[in-house]
């Protein structure tokens, strides 16, 4: 009743839904029962349940910040503002580096999967130039309009949402449980490999350049937009689940080193899958899903880039400050990709230890100086001090295992 009543101020939850899950379900989930093969199915759930806790509470924080500045605003204002000129320093280096890099992760991937794709049709078409065509169909959807992506991403998301049901939901009656639960070993130890896996989990849920674009998509809307980070961020985890326990259980454990030691790149992982699975639909739709699943990260990444270098270098919303903008977001990574176009797995792994900077540590501190400074009047996350302790010491504790692990400080499964 209450909808008829209200007038339409905002566009409805569901494009905001659809931005968030598509920008966290992405690329970076193909990285995660490669590394997760030592701590196993269930300390690998609670690795992700906790991950998502703390991500969706520090971009509740972004939000409960933003909100105290005009609509458009993106980080750079708000960091500056609250933070001092030092913090905005790191925090711009760090997302300008993760968005980046991510950019370029998307366009390398992309070449990878299409040339993999057109492949299996007897097309041989070079993984560079399917990249770079690529990112030129994602920079003109961006440069359009912040609904386009929103429109463009719930179609992807929803043909990543069907075919994902409908290669996993075949890979679930696949799944033997004596391979997930790991029950043939003597004496396995999981604990010990845990910590490893919680940069390559903060990747995954990364999603946090979209908080200030949704500002701008629903205008100052708390609820709406709150729901939305909800939403979003629950569909991730739920889908991750499912996705641990179709790979976890079909491939055995033990398989996973190798799957490692050949890079633990997308193609090897899906190969090893549609080994198992003995199915040339399945094997096809993988392919399909594995081609949807980097183009909506890739859409919402781009969309997060490009609104921040907008309000960067003050580039305005018409057409040609559009361009502008579209010029400075897709040049550099595009170059990139195509000087290296293999460099996929690398450059997740470095975007997940920058990330943990403007994903957690500044959002929290962030958090704590709006409501010194402004009292948070139009939102304020729950939890009071103690929610910005614990998600300070979760983004401090994923750089420091990243760091100790470069260093090979922790254990790794082999
Ligand atoms: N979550 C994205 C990566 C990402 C990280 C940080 C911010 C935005 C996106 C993925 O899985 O591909």
């Amino acid at each position: 009743m209450a909808t008829l009543s209200t007038p339409q101020a905002s566009p409805s939850i569901f494009g905001g839904v659809m931005i968030i899950g598509g920008t966290i379900i992405g690329a970076g989930m193909f990285s995660l029962p490669v590394v997760m093969a030592g701590s196993w199915f269930f300390w690998s759930l609670a690795a992700l349940i906790v991950t998502w806790f703390c991500m969706l509470h520090s971009g509740l924080m972004i939000l409960e910040a933003n909100l105290n500045y005009r609509v458009g605003s993106s980080f750079d204002t708000v960091t500056k503002d609250l933070l001092g000129k030092g913090w905005n320093l790191i925090n711009g280096l760090s997302i300008a580096f993760v968005l980046y890099i991510l950019t370029y992760a998307y366009i390398s991937a992309s070449g990878s999967v299409i040339h993999h794709t057109l492949g299996e049709m007897s097309v041989d078409f070079p993984a560079r130039f399917a990249g770079l065509i690529f990112a030129f169909v994602v920079a003109f959807i961006v440069w359009l309009s912040t609904r386009a992506v929103s429109r463009m991403t719930t179609i992807v998301l929803g043909a990543k949402i069907l075919t994902f049901f409908m290669t996993f939901g075949g890979l679930i009656w696949h799944i033997e449980p004596a391979t997930l639960l790991d029950s043939k070993a003597i004496n396995p130890s999981y604990l010990p490999y845990l910590f490893m896996t919680l940069p390559f989990c903060l990747a995954s849920f990364g999603y946090h350049g979209n908080v200030p674009s949704l500002m701008k998509y629903y205008g100052k809307d708390p609820q709406t937009i709150k729901r939305c980070l909800l939403w979003g961020t629950l569909m991730a985890l739920a889908l991750y689940t499912i996705w641990l326990m179709g790979s976890m259980g079909n491939i055995p454990r033990g398989d996973f080193i190798a799957i490692a030691d050949k890079g633990g790149n997308i193609d090897v992982l899906v190969g090893a899958l549609s080994g198992v699975l003995n199915s040339r639909a399945l094997d096809l739709l993988l392919i399909v899903f594995s081609n949807f699943a980097v183009a909506s990260s890739f859409l919402g990444v781009t969309l997060g880039l490009f609104d921040y270098l907008a309000d960067l270098f003050k580039f305005d919303d018409s057409p040609i400050g559009r361009l502008k903008t579209a010029l400075v977001t897709f040049i550099p990574p595009m170059l990139g990709g195509f000087i290296w176009p293999d460099g996929f797995i690398y450059a997740i792994g470095f975007a997940g230890l920058a990330a943990t900077i403007w994903a957690a540590i500044v959002p929290a501190l962030l958090a704590r100086a709006s409501r010194k400074k402004f009292g948070s009047p139009a939102y304020r996350v729950w939890g009071g001090n103690k929610m910005i302790v614990l998600i300070l010491v979760f983004g401090v504790g994923n750089a420091v295992i990243h760091l100790l692990s470069s260093f090979n400080l922790l254990p790794v499964y082999h």
